[in-house]
């Protein structure tokens, strides 16, 4: 971390005694060395293709002093650091179309945005059988589990699938659920960042997505969840750039328990691409919080 503005700082003072320190000058040197420009392999778009590299050392406006300093890995859960972390004003909801998105990723969230509750005039609701989900930082409004899971989630610490700054480079997702039958639908346009065999998604992308799906499905039905057990079988490769269907079906509630299977499929339904099974326990918020 390089303390080279006053926001770094204002950072690292909140990170002080949690497993922060000021390196000395030999290490800080040290640490630049490793860090030197590295270029990333090329982008899987053609039209897309250009050399990332990572502007280092800092070269911010004059007069300010960078200095280096460590940050040590503590025992520290995410959800207890977000707060400073992430403080940026208003939730963005990520859910919502961008320019990135493809004439077909459009499509099929219109198809199933129409078919979605909406706000009439005189602020009444005419209910759809679909719901669009808004994303992890502005879904507090729809989410089962009180006020303990609606503190963890208050914050405005984004799920890391929306983490993703540049559109289009990572996970673009929108997920729409028909309660009444208990299936989510997810339309997943996979970008150049998610590269794992050439032109292809990598197999953990592939598995975040259905632990997000599978997971926010569980979450709308049970409250606070975490992931137990989640199987995979990977049935034919995902084309980057294209755009695919997850899908999502509770098989039943044992308890604590929710049983949900996923498929990934081609836009059309006509291909199966992933198929797998998750385990997804209810738990309470303290167990997140680790008390
Ligand atoms: C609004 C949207 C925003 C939210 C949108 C969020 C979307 C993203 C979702 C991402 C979710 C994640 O990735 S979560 C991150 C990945 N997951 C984790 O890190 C979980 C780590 N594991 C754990 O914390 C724990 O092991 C738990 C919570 C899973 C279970 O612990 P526990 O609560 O103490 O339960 P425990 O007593 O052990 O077990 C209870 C019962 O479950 C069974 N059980 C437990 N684990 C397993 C297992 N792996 N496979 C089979 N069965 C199991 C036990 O046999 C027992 O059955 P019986 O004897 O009662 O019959």
């Amino acid at each position: 971390m390089l303390l080279c503005c006053r926001a770094c700082r204002t950072m690292f003072s909140r990170l002080w005694g949690r497993g922060v320190r000021l390196l000395s000058a030999p290490e800080a040197t040290a640490a630049t060395a490793f860090q030197s420009p590295t270029p990333l392999p090329p982008t899987w778009n053609p039209d897309n293709r250009q050399d990332h590299t990572i502007p280092f050392p800092f070269s911010g406006a004059s007069g300010m002093r960078a200095v280096m300093v460590e940050v040590i890995p503590l025992n520290i859960r995410p959800f207890t650091m977000a707060p400073w972390l992430f403080s940026s004003s208003q939730p963005r909801d990520y859910s919502l179309p961008n320019s990135s998105w493809s004439s077909e990723m459009q499509k099929l969230y219109e198809h199933y945005n129409n078919m979605c509750e909406v706000d009439t005039e005189g602020g009444n609701k005419v209910k759809g059988a679909w719901r669009r989900l808004p994303s992890y930082n502005s879904c507090l409004e729809y989410v089962t589990g009180g006020q303990g899971g609606s503190k963890v989630l208050q914050q405005e610490a984004r799920l890391f699938t929306r983490n993703i700054e540049e559109q289009g480079a990572g996970f673009e997702y929108v997920v729409f659920m028909k309660k009444h039958e208990k299936t989510c639908i997810c339309v997943f346009q996979p970008g150049h960042l998610l590269e794992g065999p050439p032109g292809y998604v990598h197999g953990g992308a592939i598995a975040t997505m259905i632990d997000s799906v599978t997971g926010t499905h569980a979450t709308y039905l049970s409250g606070l969840i975490m992931t137990a057990n989640l199987t995979i079988n990977y049935r034919s490769p995902i084309p980057l750039g294209s755009v695919v269907l997850v899908h999502s079906s509770l098989d039943k509630v044992e308890g604590r328990k929710a049983f949900i299977s996923c498929q990934v499929t081609s836009s059309d339904g006509s291909k199966l691409h992933t198929e797998a099974t998750g385990l997804f326990l209810k738990v309470d918020v303290r167990h997140l919080l680790g008390a």
